[in-house]
């Protein structure tokens, strides 16, 4: 379905700002959802009620996932602004004896520091109400991944910097952009890696693919008993980006 050529200059300018901050011309064209279509007049992107579409899977070991897919009608215009308006930064990170790139461009929210969009304001308060009694905390932190192209990753993890090691909490992140495939797989080793009725060690790993203004929350012990990733692919295929809400001490 996806098949509208993106040509607002907007998209351009936007992508053009992205790589002009970390001077790697690496653009990957970027091409809107013919979904994405927003209701007559409306120029900005809408964060759907949350109680509708939204469906939970119940992982092994007390991990679940929530899935709303389109949560943001208009995801695509709200994706070329922040392309603009984010301060993306490329880092670095020792690996062994060398210092290697992180594969993706990044940004951080702290608590209390203003959000670089008003829909995502509007999506952190539908997330804290819907979640708010299962959670009981608000969703504190933001943090941004930019995804140039295939060649771009985040390894496999679990987010278990802070609390995520050791209680139950979620990790809430909306994708826009270019869909690609978010993996999760139990840790290694881990209780969600046996069946706890024969003891036998399971690999199933699950695949979904998220963009265009696609919600996953990760619950339950997903973040200590389960890992996930976003390979790398040869594929050609466009620029991606995560929104991802944590709850204060968690990353
Ligand atoms: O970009 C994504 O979908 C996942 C990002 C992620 O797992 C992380 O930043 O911890
Ligand atoms: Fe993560």
């Amino acid at each position: 379905m996806r098949a509208r050529e993106h040509s607002a200059p907007s998209t351009g300018t936007a992508i053009e700002h992205v790589f002009g901050i970390v001077g790697r011309v690496r653009a990957a064209p970027f091409q809107a959802s013919l979904l994405d279509v927003l209701p007559d007049g409306q120029a900005d992107a809408v964060v759907e009620p949350l109680r509708e579409g939204l469906r939970r899977h119940e992982l092994a070991a007390g991990a679940w996932v929530d899935l709303r897919r389109r949560w943001v009608t208009g995801a695509d215009s709200l994706f070329e602004r922040l392309c603009a308006r984010v301060p993306w930064r490329a880092e670095r990170r020792p690996m062994y004896d060398r210092t290697v790139d992180i594969p993706r461009l990044l940004s951080f929210y702290e608590e209390g520091q203003p959000l670089p969009d008003p829909a995502l304001v509007a999506a952190r308060r539908a997330l804290d109400m819907h979640y708010a009694p299962e959670l009981g905390e608000p969703f504190a932190t933001l943090g941004l991944a930019f995804y140039r192209d295939g060649r771009d990753s985040v390894a496999w993890h679990g987010d278990r910097i802070g609390r995520g090691s050791s209680h139950d909490t979620m990790v809430a992140i909306l994708v826009l952009g270019a869909p690609r495939a978010l993996l999760l797989r139990p840790r290694p080793g881990g209780p969600a890696a046996t069946n706890t009725a024969t003891g036998a060690a399971t690999s199933a790993t699950i695949r979904l693919t998220l963009g265009h203004g696609d919600l996953l929350v990760m619950g339950g012990s997903c973040q200590r008993t389960w890992d996930h990733a976003v390979p790398k692919t040869t594929r050609p295929i466009g620029p991606r980006l995560s929104a991802q809400f944590r709850p204060r001490n968690v990353r």
